[in-house]
């Protein structure tokens, strides 16, 4: 699909025509091979302009098929013959020219772009590289440094930037088409050898290999396990050291190795589940698609401590007028210089004026009277939040929503103390609220479609990656991440150290172990929510707490830590040793050793030896079987939701797909027969049970992830 129209008599204009993105499937692959094959023919033809339908250049090669056989005229013949031709050809660049897009835009002799366009070859985010001849011609248009950095960040620049590193040739504020066929025109007759790349001599530049060596030590670091960035520098390498011909050959050699890869599977798995977690469905059947979302222009935020002040200053940043409350004046003052800073900071960051006539800061809840929206976001505390409920119903207009930002406190019971449980859902935010990406958007029994749209398109406004979750105890991310960290300090009381467990996740992909993530948040806070829970009470003895309690095995180091004042890197101690409170380095802490050898004793627990194969296997299929009865429960509305929530909020690593799809690229029948291992060993801890779902599914012949919303609507129709 590629529609070719002679214009201005001379010039071939050849649109890529595949919305929304205009991506480079079979068929546009086929269009572009016979347009540009009739354009050099055409001896009235003397210059060739390529764009994309609806202002888009082209998102890249078709993702869709790297599933499938693919089949079609291959991209990299493709572009040769188009940089080959004896016609000038001109990309006009409008709206994006990402991965093959692009390469087929270096393919051309010339490149113009508008000024909203962004360039990039983010191939590396799908676990592949650019293998259509970008890590080759890009290195000798840019440069082997700033070539490195695009190709193995995949980071998209702005057409502007694209013109200082010289990626384009010219950026226009008007119609790029217009002014690639205005240049078209202009140099016909011009050679054309300069404008070939793949003619150019690999790129020289002082002390290459250090270059490439220090690129390569860096996406080693940065991405732990991951192959694609370090084939991205090996291939970039071959550039710089080989003539063009024998680096594509390593560039194809290193790209077979990726394409088939697991992690390729993932990360491409990982890019679909984020675009299909937004076409949110509820059980009644209202979903994104039949719903309007109301417009909200001002909102109201109540109570400025960490979350509240991230939400606010991601409300501003979105440019939603923000009326910020406080109960005193110090919490007040205390919360407006915190956000004040923030914006400060960040419209310093990017060069403009900070967005503070935006906000209102005050004491009074009459404030609120003309808002579309309340975000609360007060204390974890039930009692607090339904009298700011209650509260809120006195001033706000009746059709204004509230939302509660809570991480797992049930919205039904908040919704009831209102005047309005249609207009009442829970905004999970993740902390810091304005970087984290996730936001659960949590549906009550009585939510109306209409409330669950309001927050799932104010929170895409809001750049987050918005999943909508059904209400329950800790609700998709909290509900698994508990029976994680359960796991985790069961691992211990066996044998294992923090440091073990923490390298083995760190080792599978985790940026950080929970032991030390724990530490970053407060390891106070748990403890809170345990004693809030009942979990821990007078009664508990002090001396020998019980590991036994609400009828299942229960761990006591978490509370016994913090009864010693160790909180984590705030008091300079938790399970790491810090230099001092707050600073980062956590360093092996002897007395925790002696802490965990003293414990087995009392308890006469003799510790074995794990491997960082089972700590990856209780960890990783806990979550998983959770997520299964998450499943059952009709709280997801399917596996790829609850692997979006994992890879956006708790650092899931995107090489692993998320929980749910880790388990089922390690094969169902493997996890099931592993749960059924440790679930025997450890008959107190039911979590380890294999889920219904899970059993039903391994019966079934493990279909793939895609197939699991149907065998889950079998199931149900059962219960
Ligand atoms: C067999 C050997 C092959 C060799 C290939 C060699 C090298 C080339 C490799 C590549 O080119 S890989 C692809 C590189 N491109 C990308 O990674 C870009 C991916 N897309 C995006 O980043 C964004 O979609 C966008 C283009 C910036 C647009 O963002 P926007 O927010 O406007 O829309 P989305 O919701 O993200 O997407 C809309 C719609 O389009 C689908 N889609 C997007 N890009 C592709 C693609 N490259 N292939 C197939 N489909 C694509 C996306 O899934 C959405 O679909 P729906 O959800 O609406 O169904």
């Amino acid at each position: 699909m590629a529609r070719y129209t002679r214009v201005k008599g001379s010039i071939a204009l050849i649109t890529l025509t595949n919305p929304p993105v205009n991506a480079l499937s079979a068929a546009v692959r086929r269009g572009i091979v016979e347009s540009v094959s009739r354009a050099l023919k055409d001896e009235q033809v003397k210059a060739v302009v390529f764009c994309g339908e609806n202002e888009k250049f082209c998102g890249g090669a078709d993702i869709k098929e790297f599933s499938g056989s693919v089949s079609g005229p291959p991209l990299v013949p493709m572009i040769h013959s188009m940089e080959a031709g004896e016609k000038p050809m001109v990309a006009a660049i409008e709206g994006v020219a990402l991965g093959g897009g692009l390469e087929l835009a270096l393919g051309c002799h010339y490149r113009v772009a508008n000024t909203k366009a962004r360039l990039g070859l983010p191939e590396v985010t799908l676990g592949l590289l650019p293998a259509a001849g970008g890590t080759q011609r890009l290195p000798r248009l840019i440069g082997i440094p700033a070539a490195l950095e695009l190709i193995t960040t995949g980071r998209h620049v702005s057409a502007q930037e694209a013109l200082q590193l010289g990626m384009v040739d010219q950026v226009t504020e008007g119609n790029a088409v217009q002014a690639a066929m205005e240049l078209a025109l202009s140099v016909i007759g011009h050679p054309l050898n300069p404008c070939r790349l793949s003619l150019r001599a690999p790129v020289w530049a002082p002390d290459v290999d250090g270059v490439c060596d220090a690129a390569l030590a860096q996406v080693k670091q940065r991405s732990r396990g991951v192959m694609a960035p370090v084939a991205c520098v090996q291939a970039v390498r071959a550039a710089a050291m080989l003539p063009y011909g024998k680096g594509m050959e390593r560039e194809r050699q290193l790209m077979d190795t990726l394409f088939r890869s697991g992690q390729a599977q993932a990360m491409q798995y990982a890019f679909f589940a984020q675009r299909n977690a937004g076409k949110w469905i509820l059980p009644n059947r209202a979903q994104w698609n039949n719903t309007k979302a109301r417009e909200v222009q001002r909102a109201g935020v109540i109570g400025l401590g960490t979350m509240g002040q991230g939400i606010a200053v991601s409300l501003v940043k979105a440019g939603i007028s923000v009326v910020a409350i406080e109960t005193d004046t110090k919490q007040l003052e205390w919360g407006k210089k915190a956000v004040t800073a923030m914006l400060q900071r960040d419209a310093q960051r990017r060069g403009v004026s900070p967005p503070l006539h935006l906000l209102t800061f005050t004491l009074s809840f009459h404030q609120l009277r003309d808002v579309d929206l309340v975000i609360e976001a007060v204390f974890e505390d039930m009692n607090l939040k339904k009298r700011v409920f209650s509260d809120l119903c006195k001033v706000l207009r009746v059709n204004a929503l509230i939302c509660t930002n809570t991480s797992g406190l049930n919205v039904d019971e908040l919704a009831a103390v209102t005047d309005r449980q249609p207009l009442v859902v829970g905004m999970h935010f993740f902390a810091p609220a304005h970087v984290m990406k996730l936001l659960e958007v949590v549906y009550g029994s009585r939510s109306s479609p209409e409330a669950v749209a309001t927050a799932m398109a104010l929170g895409k406004r809001i750049g987050k990656v918005c999943v909508t979750v059904g209400n329950c105890s800790g609700f998709v991310g909290n509900r698994m991440l508990k029976l994680y960290l359960d796991q985790s300090v069961y691992l211990l009381e066996e044998g294992a150290t923090p440091e073990q467990v923490d390298q083995a996740l760190e080792e599978f992909g985790f940026a950080m172990g929970i032991f030390k993530v724990g530490d970053l948040s407060g390891l106070d806070v748990g403890w809170r929510v345990r004693k809030a829970s009942g979990l821990i009470g007078p009664d508990v003895d002090p001396v020998k707490p019980s590991r036994w309690r609400l009828g299942r095995r229960y761990c006591p180091l978490p509370d016994m830590l913090c009864q010693q004042g160790r909180f984590g890197q705030k008091t300079g101690r938790g399970w790491y040793l810090y230099d001092s409170p707050g600073s980062k380095e956590a360093k092996s802490d002897p007395e925790i050793q002696n802490f965990l050898e003293d414990y087995r004793r009392k308890y006469g627990i003799i510790p074995r030896r794990i491997t960082s194969q089972e700590v990856i296997e209780r960890c990783a299929f806990i979550l998983a079987n959770e997520g299964f009865r998450i499943l059952e429960d009709g709280i997801a509305a399917g596996p790829e939701h609850i692997d979006v929530i994992y890879l956006f909020g708790y650092g899931w690593p995107r090489h692993r797909g998320g929980p749910m799809f880790y388990a089922s690229q390690v094969g169902l029948s493997v996890v099931l027969e592993k749960l059924e291992h440790y679930h025997r060993v450890h008959p107190d801890v039911p979590s380890l049970e294999p889920s219904r779902l899970l059993r039903r599914l391994v019966a079934e012949g493990s279909p793939p992830i895609q197939q699991w919303k149907s065998h889950i609507k079998n199931l149900r129709s059962h219960l």
